[in-house]
């Protein structure tokens, strides 16, 4: 078995009566990008924090690049680049320093950190303000370009294992795009990767496997296909419902097939739906909407999203196993 760049092992810290990570495991190995989803207060910047030697776990252990991160956090660290959720304090540099002292703190020498700091601004594609400076008051740079110039300083040399921490905040979508293209290019030069992230439905693009923390806990874990389940061709029909809230699957309106899974979030109710149904799906989504009983309906293949919603109870989610 491959030795993980990040090995995590039964590790478990409390704040008082808050369980923040209770019993986690995880493993990222070279080459891996691993996403850590959760809900807010799922435990996910606990975990980076006791990875980075921040925290203190209470119970467990963590090995970075082969070492023993709670026995010698200061060289475990060294082989860590960390993209924290708080904005770098980037004020009064430009990113084009801030990028260059990144790279000479990995070791490069000037030369070769001017031409990496400029080499990922174009792969950023902020250029644009590479020579702007930050200002303390939170001019000069926005949001996305100080959260661009933080994941740049990270990803510009070559570590053993690369921690982002929300890394897409604040990016316009257009950028977000450039930004995982790098993270997925991070893992294929050989990179251990552990991304968390909000963002299930782009994430699930660049990693190769998920792990889902809930209340602290690891509660589904596995590569995006294999998240998904056996059913790789079930279909999700979202509905939209109307500003009343009340969802025509649960209430009155029979369904002529069976639903495997049902998760609300929101106003949007997503069931989970066999292929060969979905041309009755479409007939009584339809039908639905003719009555006004929904806004509208599409129907798609399932998608990671379907499966955290279901995972983590959604958001407020209400599931049903109806068949
Ligand atoms: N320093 C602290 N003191 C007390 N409680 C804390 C502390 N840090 C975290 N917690 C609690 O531990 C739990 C996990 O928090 P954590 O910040 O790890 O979650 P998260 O998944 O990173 O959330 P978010 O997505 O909002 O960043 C939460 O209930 C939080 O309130």
């Amino acid at each position: 078995m491959v030795q993980g760049v990040l090995e995590v092992e039964n590790l478990s810290r409390r704040f008082g009566a808050v369980a923040a990570n209770d019993g986690v495991t995880l493993r990222v190995r070279p080459g891996e990008v691993v996403g850590l989803l959760g809900h807010n207060g799922a435990g996910k910047t606990t975990l980076v924090s006791q990875v980075v030697g921040l925290l203190r776990p209470d119970e467990g252990a963590i090995t970075v690049a082969g070492t023993d991160a709670i026995a010698e956090p200061g060289t475990a660290r060294r082989c860590v680049a960390l993209q924290a959720q708080a904005q770098a304090p980037l004020d009064g540099l430009t990113p084009r320093t801030a990028i260059e002292i990144a790279a000479r703190l990995r070791g490069m020498s000037r030369a070769k950190a001017a031409a990496a700091a400029r080499a990922v601004a174009e792969e950023l594609d902020i250029t644009e303000w590479f020579d702007r400076r930050a200002m303390p008051d939170g001019g000069g740079l926005s949001g996305g370009v100080r959260r661009l110039t933080a994941f740049a300083m990270a990803a510009v040399a070559p570590v053993p294992l690369v921690i982002l921490d929300e890394p897409t905040n604040d990016v316009d979508a257009a950028r977000r795009r450039l930004l995982w293209k790098k993270v997925r290019g991070l893992g294929d030069a050989g990179a251990g990767v552990l991304l968390v992230t909000h963002n299930v439905a782009e994430a699930e693009r660049v990693v190769d496997d998920l792990v889902v923390l809930d209340k602290g806990k690891v509660v589904a874990a596995g590569s995006p296909s294999g998240l998904r389940g056996a059913g790789d061709h079930d279909l999700r029909l979202e509905l939209a419902l109307t500003s009343d809230g009340i969802d025509p699957s649960e209430t009155g309106a029979e369904i002529p097939f069976p639903v495997a899974r049902r998760v609300r979030a929101g106003r949007r109710v997503l069931l989970t739906v066999r292929a060969e149904d979905a041309e009755k799906a479409v007939a009584w989504a339809s039908a639905q909407r003719e009555d006004e009983r929904v806004e509208g309906y599409a129907l798609a293949p399932v998608t990671l999203e379907d499966v955290y919603l279901a995972v983590t109870g959604g958001n407020n989610a209400k599931e049903s196993g109806d068949a």
